[in-house]
């Protein structure tokens, strides 16, 4: 796989990894961390069910663990773990982590890919002195296309996020961020990809109100976003003027544009990105209790 922009090298040491919970999000990262060259037998997956099970250890070559069989699923797999990614909902993390607390050795690196769960949060759950990297990954990392925004715990040593740093990179560009970030990063990256999907799914319904066939609305819309996403991924480019080579003096997009600046979409989308961020924030709130 073509490896993306990244300052961090590519890990390439012999980590034994553990993915609890391997849903859309640690099973993204999960199959673009062995897109990027790690060996699947390092690596040790918990999900509920069986047949989710069954379907993840076909398709990657990972040992796969259900916890609805084997209730001892999470703390076997977190045991002989390095570093151990948490991939279940916001309000499940505190109590996984309480679950494997006692299973962790003191320098196994846990990483949580969860929304609004704070760093304090999972270090208050866990033993005292366990290393916590917080995350905050998007979905493309499953092609080598993500983002990823992460911040140390208070015993997280360099060494230990640069470490989880160079795991990401290999499928995706990787920022440390101070944690009071973390939210804003999710509102951009972590949520975006919904965005530019959303784009794509409206313009595929607007091909179609202008007299398209659904199927050919939608490939048209489905190969523009892909395409404009690949042009961004070249050297230089600049999203402003990639747009402004697409628009004619007086020509059709120069009025579309015009279109989206008089209806306020940036905005919109200024709003949106803000109501995602409120959101976390809210999230972090309820869970403090
Ligand atoms: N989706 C996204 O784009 C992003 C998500 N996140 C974060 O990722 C986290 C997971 O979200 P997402 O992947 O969307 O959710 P999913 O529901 O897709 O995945 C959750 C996974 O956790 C498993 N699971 C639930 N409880 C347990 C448990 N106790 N032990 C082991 N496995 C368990 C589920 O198993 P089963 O499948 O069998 O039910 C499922 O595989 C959230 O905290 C979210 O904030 C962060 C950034 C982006
Ligand atoms: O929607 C969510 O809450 C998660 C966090 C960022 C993307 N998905």
């Amino acid at each position: 796989m073509e490896k993306p922009h990244t300052d961090y090298p590519v890990d390439t040491s012999p980590h034994r990894l553990a993915f609890l919970g391997a849903g859309s999000m640690n099973g993204a990262i999960l199959r673009g961390i062995l897109g990027s060259g790690v060996e699947p037998s390092r690596i040790t997956a918990t999900v509920r069910g069986t047949e989710k099970a069954r379907d993840l250890a076909a398709d990657t070559g990972v040992v796969a663990l259900a916890t609805s069989v084997d209730a001892d699923a999470n703390i076997d797999a977190a045991m002989g773990a390095d570093i151990v990614f948490l991939g279940v909902k916001p309000v499940g993390i505190q109590e996984l982590c309480r679950e494997i607390a006692g299973a962790l050795r003191p320098g196994t690196v846990v990483v949580s890919v969860a929304a609004a769960v704070t760093i304090d949060m999972i270090e208050r759950s866990l033993a005292p002195g366990q290393p916590v990297v917080r995350s905050m990954p998007n979905t493309p990392l499953t092609v080598g296309r993500g983002a990823v925004g992460l911040s140390g715990g208070t015993h997280a040593t360099d060494a230990q996020v640069d470490a989880v740093a160079a795991l990401f990179a290999g499928s995706g560009l990787v920022r440390v961020v101070p944690e009071a970030q973390l939210d804003a990063v999710s509102a951009v990256s972590g949520s975006g990809p919904a965005y530019a999907f959303y784009l794509a799914e409206a313009m595929a319904r607007a091909g179609e109100e202008l007299g398209l066939e659904p199927t050919l609305a939608r490939d048209l819309a489905r190969a523009t976003v892909a395409g404009a996403g690949r042009m961004l991924e070249e050297p230089g480019a600049e999203p402003s003027a990639l747009r402004r080579a697409v628009t004619s003096p007086n020509g059709t997009t120069e009025r579309a544009i015009a279109t989206f600046d008089a209806e306020g979409v940036p905005d919109i989308i200024a709003r949106a990105a803000r109501a995602a961020a409120d959101r976390a924030a809210e999230i972090s709130r309820e869970l403090a209790g």
